[in-house]
């Protein structure tokens, strides 16, 4: 794990959405106790969609403790924080939309379940020159396989957007293609890990890239996994468009 991620604990808040509470101080870590935080009453602002990636009442101590490392770092510039909708097209800019793809009810299968704390409790953070996405990962108690412990199938799914984060980060729209998993130690119910990923080369429209899972002391590793994603061929896309309408 990055020995970066043991930097003090600022108590600044950089939110990358357009909040009244930017720069705002927040707790003192370790005086006070965890104080409820809604991610609506931090930065709900009319016509724009709720970011999930801010903390909430369900975070975990060492949950809230890794976000506000990560935050000191993005005040160094290195790190930005990624926004979380329920709506993948929110995710899309509008110039990269194909002409078929509208908004529908539909949702970002991590955002599935609305209730906090029970379902994928995370937030991913860029750093644009390692080329790497950092997701702090909760699983609640909604994602159980073997009794007290997440999904392998969450797992997985942590991973793959993790990773597929990363890789639209270079490429844009890309799928995946190939995902491989080793999982080496079970992930606790409501614990904390670190999904960490990046990018190892380019080929062309192929993107491949690595990851690990990783406890937040770094002692266990959960899980590796390697990936490949396929950057969309524009001339294809187009044509699954035709098909579509
Ligand atoms: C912030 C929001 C977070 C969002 C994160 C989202 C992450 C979630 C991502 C997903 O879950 S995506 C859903 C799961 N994936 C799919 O459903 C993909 C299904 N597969 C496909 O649609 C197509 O196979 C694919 C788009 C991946 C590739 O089809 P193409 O027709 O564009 O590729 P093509 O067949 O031309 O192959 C291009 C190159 O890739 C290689 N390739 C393709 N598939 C491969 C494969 N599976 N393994 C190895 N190589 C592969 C292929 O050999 C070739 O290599 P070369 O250029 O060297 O000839």
């Amino acid at each position: 794990m990055c020995t970066r991620l043991r930097a003090p604990i600022t108590n600044t808040c950089v939110h990358t959405c357009v909040c009244p509470h930017a720069n705002a101080p927040l707790r003192d870590a370790a005086a006070h106790p965890v104080p409820p935080r809604s991610p609506q009453a931090l930065c709900s602002q009319p016509g724009r969609p709720k970011d999930y990636a801010l903390p909430n009442a369900s975070w975990s101590r060492d949950m809230l403790d890794l976000y506000d490392r990560f935050l000191a770092m993005t005040k160094e510039g290195l790190w930005k924080r990624i926004p979380s909708y329920n709506n993948v097209l929110d995710h899309i800019p509008e110039s990269m939309k194909l002409a078929h793809e509208k908004k529908k009810d539909t949702r970002l299968f991590l955002r599935s379940i609305e209730a906090e704390g029970v379902g994928f409790e995370y937030v991913m953070f860029l750093n644009s020159s390692e080329k790497r996405v950092v997701c702090l990962f909760q699983p609640g108690s909604y994602l159980e396989g073997h009794p007290g412990f997440a999904h392998g199938g969450s797992i997985a799914t942590i991973i793959d957007s993790t990773i597929g984060s990363c890789a639209i980060f270079v490429a844009g729209r890309v799928m995946t293609a190939n995902l491989s998993i080793n999982y080496m130690s079970p992930v606790p119910l409501g614990s904390v890990v670190l999904v960490d990923s990046k990018v190892d080369k380019v080929e062309g429209r192929k993107v491949f890239l690595s990851c690990k899972v990783q406890s937040v002391d770094g002692g266990t590793l959960h899980a590796e996994a390697t990936a490949l994603f396929i950057q969309l061929d524009a001339t294809k896309s187009q044509k699954q468009q035709a098909s579509c309408q």
